[in-house]
């Protein structure tokens, strides 16, 4: 997702690279952030957030969960607002951003695409309307390299599913099945998680009845669109001082 933003960046005349980051052991460190982009921008790829964040309006951060607790600490230190597109986190570290989002604007959304923002409304209103006699699926497809699962774009589904059904996902949620299973249980949301090759991010939310199935699917097939979405939350903060939103905030669909 570095790659996409900073290309994001670079196409976008209303927005300026202030700092680039990465591990301290990256190979990255000390080349120019555009360097493989064949730019010169004056930004050095670095591992050392306080100094990145010295006159930066915002950060945008895509990383991992232990990584992301340390920049929102750190933008919560320097004042700087944030959009946090990581996923992974447990509930205790959602409560951090929470807290953090007091002092500081945070945008923090598992997929920043229109179209899964559209989708989790799609999802209420079909949860709504499926509410009896309609099985809850939740099916997401990924590359090979990404680490947690399920994504966090069908767990944020299956909430919107449980919450129009005034169900609690952390209670009825199904994260794998095998063996002798039993029937299913009619008020579970079921996740199934599909590893391979290059998928860019593909989810459907699956609603099965007696005699038909309404299935409301995604697919992202370029990372781009994350990256739009994530600059495009960046803006959004612009007239935010504090407090916490996600991309239905940004894109006015709340
Ligand atoms: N909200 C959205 O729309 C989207 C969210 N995502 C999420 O964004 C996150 C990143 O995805 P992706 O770009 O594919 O993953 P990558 O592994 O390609 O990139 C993550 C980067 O963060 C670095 N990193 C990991 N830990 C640390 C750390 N402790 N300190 C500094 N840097 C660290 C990694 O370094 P290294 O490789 O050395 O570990 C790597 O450069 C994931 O959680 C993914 O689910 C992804 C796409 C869209
Ligand atoms: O790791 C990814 O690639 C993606 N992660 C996000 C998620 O976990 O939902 C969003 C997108 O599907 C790509």
């Amino acid at each position: 997702m570095g790659h996409a933003l900073l290309e994001g960046v670079f196409a976008d005349e209303g927005l300026t690279l202030h700092g680039a980051l990465d591990r301290a052991d990256s190979v990255q460190i000390g080349h120019d952030a555009g360097e493989q982009f064949g730019k010169t921008t004056g930004v050095k790829i670095s591992h050392d957030v306080h100094a990145a964040l010295q006159g930066a309006d915002v950060m945008v951060d895509f990383t991992r969960p232990d990584a992301s607790l340390e920049y929102i600490a750190a933008c919560r230190e320097a004042k700087v607002k944030l959009v946090i597109g990581t996923t992974g986190f447990s509930a205790e570290q959602k409560q951090v951003i929470e807290s953090a989002a007091q002092d500081i604007a945070i945008v923090f959304a598992p997929n920043m695409s229109v179209g899964v923002t559209l989708l989790i409304n799609l999802v209420q209103a079909a949860a709504k309307v499926l509410a009896d006699g309609y099985d809850i699926e939740i099916i997401e497809a990924h590359h090979r390299h990404k680490v947690d699962a399920p994504s966090g774009t069908a767990l944020r589904l299956g909430e919107a599913a449980a919450s129009a059904l005034g169900r609690d996902l952390a209670e009825c949620a199904v994260y794998g099945r095998e063996g002798v299973t039993g029937e299913r249980d009619a008020n579970t949301i079921g996740f199934a998680t599909v590893r391979g090759g290059d998928v860019v991010g593909d989810h459907t939310v699956l609603f099965a009845g007696i005699g038909e199935r309404v299935e409301l699917t995604h697919k992202a097939s370029s990372r781009a669109t994350f990256a739009l979405g994530a600059l495009r939350a960046a803006k959004f903060l612009q007239s935010k001082n504090t407090g916490l939103y996600d991309m239905r905030d940004v894109l006015a669909l709340k």
